[in-house]
């Protein structure tokens, strides 16, 4: 199901076929499921307690942290200097604009030291860190891009179509806006475009493992998104 050959079946009599619309389509239906999360609605129609929030972002910030080091990794794995140009630049708003949300969002819900230091990580975040840290360590550039092309596009995808309600506390608004603007779209276009070029250049075996990562991935955003989704 996720073959060079299966891609190309699929290509075939499309005009313009996208490799990375592809790949979305066979990681239904966890796609859609995480896009259209009720977490994301709850948030912006400011239906999400301040507690549940600060929850939520303890957890995120545990997927961030490996986060960080597989971007470290896309940037030491790029083939040119364009593409650590790109990457670095996002490097320096995840660790500058998105690290500080993190850390006022957890000051103002007053998020303990110790879940700050020694966070109590579900298993769902546990199993995602796990995916980041592996990836780094074993996968080639295309494999970390496909990485990065779920993580980002899936977040870009439910910033755009959420509905915020007037009053929304300026920390779940700003947690939105970072996904949901012109620069991140533009970077969400770039790494789409670096993942189909890139797959083309891969071998049979190498192909295959980049499109089961990005299932997985996938996989794992629905797992974590319905982990922390308060109940
Ligand atoms: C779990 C998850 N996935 C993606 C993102 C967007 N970087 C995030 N903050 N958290």
């Amino acid at each position: 199901m996720t073959t060079r050959t299966d891609w190309n079946t699929w290509a075939e009599g499309r005009d313009a076929a996208r490799l990375t619309d592809w790949l979305r389509e066979v990681s239904e239906p966890d796609w859609s499921a995480t896009v259209v999360h009720p977490l994301f609605d709850a948030l912006a129609e400011g239906r999400l307690s301040e507690g549940d929030f600060a929850g939520y972002m303890v957890q995120d910030y545990g997927f961030v942290d490996p986060f960080t080091a597989l971007l470290g990794h896309a940037i030491g794995q790029a083939p040119s200097m364009d593409d650590r140009v790109v990457l670095g630049q996002f490097m320096g708003m995840l660790t500058s604009d998105e690290n500080s949300t993190f850390q006022r969002t957890f000051d103002a819900f007053d998020v303990s030291a110790a879940q700050r230091e020694t966070p109590d990580y579900l298993p769902e975040t546990l199993a995602f860190r796990e995916l980041l840290h592996d990836t780094g360590q074993g996968g080639g550039y295309a494999e970390i891009l496909a990485v990065l092309v779920v993580t980002e596009w899936i977040y870009l995808e439910w910033a755009l179509r959420v509905t915020r309600v007037d009053g929304l506390h300026p920390l779940m608004g700003e947690w939105i806006d970072l996904h949901d603007n012109h620069a991140f779209q533009e970077f969400v276009g770039w790494l789409r475009r670096r993942l189909d070029e890139e797959a083309e250049r891969l071998d049979d075996a190498a192909f295959a493992r980049m499109a089961e990562r990005f299932r997985e991935t996938v996989a794992r955003e629905r797992a974590f998104h319905d982990a922390v989704m308060p109940r």
